[in-house]
């Protein structure tokens, strides 16, 4: 059913690059911040934060793993500071607060765009009676939810803010698809995981899940199926075609 194993009851979707085109509002929040951050340190000659560097240490991941496992790269080591430390701190939490900020007032600035394929996979999904939760290392995802009105198709989170609370793992570990499998009462065998980021069709591997959907939305198939997808699609629209 919809391109997927019979096998497969329900469905985990990360947000940011396969529901939602967030994913390019993200690399460019980090790049912004990052790239201050390095200027400010190096002077004019310092060395910019690239898409291979958001591909590799950044994507997928909680934002305080994306910030640390970034500067670990550079040799850069970051006291962690505190949740409420704002933006000029140089501290793990700062840095992270910072980025944070500007993807705020991007999305408020211009808004979501929702993948259309994704939207009308959602609404098959629901009608042929699949599970569907979100899992995402975005604390915001809630707030997309709600301002795409895509949350009347979710049953149910697990986030940012929730990954925090209960102490889950970040991709690539496979703790919150895992945490997202139960959420739904299924076996990790009977559940899909739907991830555009290196890491996090690398934690549907190592969770054993029934079926791993890489979403490539930047030509970086290889890597997907490297890291662990059994298929690759450019959008969910190809899996509607499946039947
Ligand atoms: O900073 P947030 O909104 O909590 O998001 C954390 C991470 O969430 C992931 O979904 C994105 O792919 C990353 O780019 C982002 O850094």
């Amino acid at each position: 059913m919809l391109g997927l194993p019979d096998s497969i009851t329900t469905c985990l979707f990360d947000l940011d690059g396969v529901i939602t085109d967030t994913a390019s509002v993200h690399r460019k929040a980090w790049k912004q911040m990052f790239d201050e951050y390095l200027e400010a340190k190096d002077g004019k000659g310092f060395q910019p934060f690239t898409e291979g560097d958001y591909n590799k240490y950044v994507d997928g991941k909680p934002r305080q793993d994306g910030v640390r496992d970034f500067l670990a790269s550079r040799d850069i080591q970051l006291p962690d500071g505190s949740p409420d430390d704002g933006g000029d701190a140089e501290t793990v939490w700062g840095l992270g607060n910072r980025k944070n900020t500007r993807l705020q007032a991007e999305i408020e600035r211009n808004g979501v765009e929702v993948y259309e394929g994704s939207r009308r996979y959602l609404q098959l999904a629901q009608e042929k009676g699949l599970r569907r939760i979100v899992v995402s290392s975005s604390a915001n995802t809630q707030m997309v939810l709600q301002v795409t009105g895509l949350d009347r198709y979710i049953e149910g989170r697990i986030d940012g803010v929730t990954l925090a609370e209960q102490h889950i793992k970040g991709k690539p570990a496979p703790d919150s698809f895992l945490a997202g499998a139960k959420l739904a009462g299924a076996s990790p065998d009977q559940a899909v995981v739907f991830e555009d980021a290196t890491s996090g069709v690398a934690a549907g591997r190592a969770g054993n899940f029934g079926f791993v959907v890489g979403v490539d939305r930047v030509g970086h198939a290889d890597e997907l199926k490297r890291n662990g997808a059994d298929l690759v699609v450019q959008d969910l629209s190809e899996l509607i075609q499946k039947g």
